[in-house]
This record gives structure tokens, C-alpha cells and sequence, in this order.
């Protein structure tokens, strides 16, 4: 919580402190000039004395309103600003991540973290400064000015009013650590839901409609459980606090009859004191209305701060070269990776080399490694070992966004964003003419059907290219990949959607317009990568065969099995 703390600018603090103390110095006073108007103008019969303590009286009402409203006000401010900040900082730092830290953190979190998380730190400053500063004020101060009225009397909230701070601390204390659980619990809530959601056709596909909803319902369950507990821990402070002061005030007229009876105490102190005894009382209510903010406020801060705190595995060396050099090559040299809790090496000791104008392609069964590999050109992940060369130089030496703006990436899921297929296609190249947009979409055999849209590059392009077929979001991908000037073109599988025909007829045209770099093509069938001047055969992560398709159809047996199974299927021409 301190760093939130951090956070706040020190004079709109002030300012709303300020107001607040303004407010309860205006409400503390009125019991004791009411007790004053008793004691000297109405039992005294003095009306001129009633008149003048009754204006006073209303001015410093109208005080502690004005103070009231300015408080309010501030607050409210001062936390919506904290949450603005605290948002835009979580975006900016998990932008930055690499895909290690979004392994670790899990996007669901990441989101709750950025709303929910965010909201109930939000509150809890606001409750801060409303009511936390508030109700100890209202205690301390009601126990003080009561006890200026009569120490005897105030002698019984002494007694009284540590015994309820401490229950309120235990109590906290209790349910501090079930917020943390019911957090932890609408992170899952909220993965189960979007996966639900997002795999919603091969759930209903495969019929698991129910064993996917009994996993949401135990969550769910599990959730409401501790939110009910929580709260019957949280609610028993109220009655408590309620009972208590309850005898206080009995207590209090008891003592003070007495004392009025036998000529030691005026009726208005009496009167004075019970409504301090009712002031005191709010402060409890106030802080029992909070009480629960804190501990579900100080776990968010926490795990905002856990994002806040994680600095990118990945990032810039200070030592970055900022050019690359200019012969375009792109190298692994003995480049091996293990993902973070496997056992295993993902890929072992690999190594290859492909210059300007050739394709290198990468083929191997399911989880052998393909992805892996790529995702070391644009430094998604860190090699564990060895090391990757672009141009010569360790793009562990080049900072980021030269490397990025060196490689083109497709991956293997189209990513489309909502908006037109003009902004599509300029996420390639901001700064493409409609003509540079035209010709891409042409390589891609993506013009026509572009152009039989509604508004042709103003086409909509709905969440995810929703409104596109998959060969036909794979065509926008590359379109969009190829508009960007770089040196190396990565293509992650990017040509699965298409039929043998329109594969072969953009790989060729393909062909001729990345001349200029180096061309790596993932694929799983052979028919995409039997025309690469060199073919990268994964098996379990390691290099099984290296060559052309004739080559390894002689020396690679792994090659030889793949191919066999495409024959079975009829997918070789
Ligand atoms: N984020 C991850 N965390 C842990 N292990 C991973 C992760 N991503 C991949 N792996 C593991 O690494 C190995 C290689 O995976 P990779 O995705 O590179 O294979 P692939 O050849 O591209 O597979 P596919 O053809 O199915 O896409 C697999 O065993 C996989 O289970």
C-alpha cells in the first residue's frame, strides 16, 4: 500500500485532510455548545443567550457542510487519478513483457489485476480519505471533548473504546487473508469464462458443455463460500459495536442521573456527553463500513504491485548496438531453449544459416520444436543457449525495436484487430499509400475478395477478423506482413488455410518480391516447403535431417516417414 501511497500528490492530500478536519472540529463542538445552551440559556430562561449560541451554532453547521462537500469532493479526484495512473502503468509494463512474463502472470490475471484489483484500491483511498481519518477523529476527538464535559462520565467510553479498535483489528486481521483467496478465485473465474468463451464452438463440438460449465460452477461456488464467510466475520462488528455502545449509554444516564440527582452535574453536560456517545458510535459505523476495504484493498495493491515490480526478462542491453549490419544473413548457432517449469529442453543445439533471397524451411510433427524456433527471431524468448545472429550481429546486442523493425512476423494464429482493413494493413506499414496496400493484398490473393467488400480498404474488419474465413484472415496476415520493409520474413505456419493451389500460387509470387531478405516458412506439409533451398527437419526439438527436399528424401529417415503419411492422406501432388 505504501507505494500507492507514493502515488498521491502531496497538495490535493492536504487540501482534502484539511477540509476534513475542518468538518470534524465543526461537528465535535456543537454537543458542547448544546450542552452551553442548556446549561446557561434554557435552563436559565436567557433567550437573548439561546439566540446568540443558536446562530453560532448553525454557522458552524453550514462550516462543517461546506468542508463536507470540498472533502468529497477532492477524494474522489485524488483516487480516480490514482486508478488512471495505476491502469496506464500496468499497460505500460505488461506491453513490455515478454511471453515468460504472461506465462508466469497469465493474461486473466492481468486483466483482473488492471479492473478489479485496480477499483479496490481505488476505493479503499477514497474511503481513506472520507471516512478512515475521519473515524478515529470522531473517536478520539468525541472521547476528548466529552471528557472536558465531565471525566467522570467519559470514563466509561476509555473502558470502552479500545476494547472495540481491538476486536475491529482482530477481526481485519481475520479476513485479510480469505480477500486474498476470493481474488485469486475471480482470476480463475474470469480464465474458465474467457476460454469458455473463446473456445465456445469445439466445447459445444465435442459435447463438454457441462463439464466445462460443472468447472465454472465449482469456482464460482468456492468464490461465493469465502465471499459469505468474509462477510459474517465482517457483519459481527456491527452488532457488537452496536451492543456496546448501547451499555455505554445506559451506563452514562445511569451515572449522570445519579450525579444530577445529587447536585454534582447539570442536565445539558449529561446531554452533552450521550451525544458525543452517538458521535463516537458513528466513527465506529464508519469504520466498520470500511473496515472491509482495507484488507481487500492492501491484496490488490499487492498483486498491482507484483506487475508493477516485474521488470521484463527481456529488455534492451545497455551495451545495444543500434545498427544492424548490411548484408542480410540470418544465423542459429548452437541455439537451445527450455521453457520455464519443463523439464526438458523445448529445442537442443540449433544450428543453420540462410542467406538474402533463400528460404529456409522448418517442418517436424506437432511439438517438436518449430514455433520455438521462431520465436527466437524477434526475441519473444532468449535463447537458454548458443546464440542468434541477424546480420551478424547478437540481437541480444540490438535494441528491440531495430530488431522489430527488422523482422516480419506472421503467426501461426491470425491476429486481426477491429477497425478497417486499411488499419490493418498499416499496423505493416503506417505510412502505406492505398497502391502499396493494393499490391500487397495481390501477392496474398487477398485483392479480390477484399475488393468485393463493402467499401473496399474501409472494409470493417471485425474483433479478431470474425468476419473472415480462416484462409482468408491467413491472406490478410501476410498481406500485412509484407508491407513492412524488413530483412527477415517469418512465416508460422501461415499458409494451413489454404488450399494446395492458392499456397503454391503465393509462395511464388512471394518468391519474387522478398528477393531482398530471408525467408523462413514453417509448415506441415510437405507440398509448402519442397521448393526451400533448405529444409530444417525437427524431431523433439532437434535437428533430424538438413538439406533440400531431394537430399533428405535419400539421407533423412524422419523425412521420409513424413512424407509417407502425407502420401496415406493424399496431400503430396
Ligand atoms: N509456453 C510454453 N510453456 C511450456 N512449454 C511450452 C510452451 N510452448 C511450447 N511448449 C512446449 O515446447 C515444445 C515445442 O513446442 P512448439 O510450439 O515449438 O512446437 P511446434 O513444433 O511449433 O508445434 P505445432 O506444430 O503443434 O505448432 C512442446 O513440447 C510444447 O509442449
Amino acid at each position: 500500500m505504501k507505494e500507492m501511497i507514493k502515488r498521491l500528490s502531496l497538495f490535493p492530500v492536504i487540501a482534502a485532510i484539511a477540509f476534513l478536519l475542518i468538518q470534524v472540529i465543526c461537528d465535535l463542538y456543537i454537543p458542547t455548545l448544546t450542552a452551553d445552551m442548556v446549561n446557561n440559556g434554557i435552563v436559565k430562561g436567557d433567550t437573548s443567550y439561546i439566540w446568540q449560541l443558536g446562530l453560532i451554532m448553525i454557522l458552524i453547521s453550514l462550516g462543517g457542510f461546506a468542508a463536507a462537500l470540498l472533502n468529497t469532493n477532492i477524494s474522489a479526484r485524488i483516487s480516480y487519478k490514482l486508478g488512471c495512473g495505476l491502469r496506464k502503468d500496468i499497460y505500460r509494463n505488461a506491453s513490455q513483457f515478454s511471453n515468460d512474463e504472461f506465462d508466469k502472470i497469465g493474461t486473466s490475471s492481468l486483466i483482473t489485476r488492471n479492473t478489479n484489483d485496480v477499483t479496490q484500491v481505488q476505493n479503499l483511498i477514497e474511503m481513506f480519505l472520507k471516512f478512515l481519518i475521519l473515524a478515529p477523529l470522531y473517536l478520539i476527538g468525541g472521547v476528548f471533548m466529552a471528557y472536558r464535559l465531565s471525566p467522570s462520565l467519559s470514563t466509561v467510553f476509555i473502558i470502552i473504546v479500545p476494547i472495540v479498535a481491538l476486536a475491529a483489528i482482530g477481526i481485519s486481521m481475520y479476513a485479510n487473508p480469505l480477500y486474498e483467496k476470493i481474488q485469486k478465485t475471480i482470476d480463475r473465474l474470469n480464465l474458465i469464462f474467457r476460454e469458455g468463451l473463446n473456445g465456445v464452438k469445439v466445447i459445444r463440438a465435442f459435447g463438454k458443455e457441462k463439464q466445462e460449465f460443472e468447472r465454472y460452477e465449482q469456482d464460482n461456488n468456492e468464490y461465493t463460500k469465502t465471499s459469505i464467510r468474509v462477510n459474517a466475520i465482517i457483519g459481527l462488528l456491527m452488532p457488537i459495536m452496536s451492543l456496546i455502545m448501547s451499555l455505554a449509554t445506559i451506563a452514562i444516564t445511569w451515572i449522570g442521573g445519579k450525579s444530577i440527582d445529587s447536585g454534582n452535574m447539570e442536565i445539558g453536560t449529561m446531554m452533552g456527553v450521550i451525544s458525543y456517545s452517538v458521535q463516537i458510535m458513528t466513527g465506529f459505523m464508519l469504520i466498520t463500513n470500511v473496515i472491509s476495504s482495507i484488507p481487500r484493498g492492501m491484496t490488490s495493491a499487492k498483486r498491482i504491485n507484483e506487475v508493477l515490480d516485474m521488470t521484463p526478462s527481456i529488455c534492451d542491453a545497455k551495451s545495444s548496438k543500434q545498427t544492424l549490419g548490411q548484408e542480410v544473413f540470418l544465423t542459429f548457432d548452437k541455439v537451445s531453449y527450455c521453457y520455464q517449469g519443463a523439464e526438458k529442453n523445448a529445442i537442443q543445439d540449433i544450428s543453420f544459416s540462410v542467406r538474402k533471397g533463400k528460404t529456409l524451411a522448418i517442418i517436424g510433427s506437432t511439438g517438436s520444436g518449430k514455433s520455438t524456433i521462431v520465436n527466437m527471431i524477434p526475441r519473444f524468448y532468449d535463447v537458454g543457449g548458443g546464440k542468434v545472429l541477424l546480420n551478424g550481429t547478437d540481437i541480444r546486442d540490438v535494441a528491440q525495436s531495430t530488431l522489430h523493425d527488422r523482422v516480419s512476423l506472421i503467426p501461426q494464429k491470425s491476429a486481426l484487430f477491429f477497425g478497417t482493413i486499411r488499419e490493418n494493413m498499416q499496423l505493416g506499414k503506417p505510412a502505406a499509400t492505398d497502391e502499396e496496400i493494393w499490391a500487397a493484398l495481390e501477392t496474398a490473393d487477398a485483392a479480390e475478395f477484399v475488393n468485393k467488400l463493402d467499401g473496399g480498404l474501409d472494409g470493417v474488419v471485425e474483433k479478431g477478423g470474425g468476419n473472415f474465413s480462416g484462409g482468408q484472415k491467413q491472406r490478410l496476415c501476410i498481406a500485412r506482413a509484407i508491407l513492412k520493409n524488413a530483412d527477415v520474413y517469418v512465416f508460422d505456419d501461415s499458409f494451413s488455410a489454404l488450399d494446395f493451389k492458392t499456397d503454391a500460387k503465393i509462395r511464388m509470387v512471394l518468391k519474387g518480391r522478398l528477393k531482398n531478405a530471408v525467408t523462413v516458412i514453417v509448415a506441415q506439409r510437405i507440398s509448402t516447403i519442397m521448393e526451400a533451398d533448405k529444409i530444417l527437419v525437427l524431431n523433439e526439438g532437434k535437428i533430424a535431417g538438413v538439406g533440400t527436399h531431394d537430399e533428405l528424401k535419400q539421407s533423412s529417415e524422419v523425412y521420409r516417414e513424413i512424407i509417407a503419411s502425407q502420401f496415406e492422406k493424399g496431400e503430396v501432388a
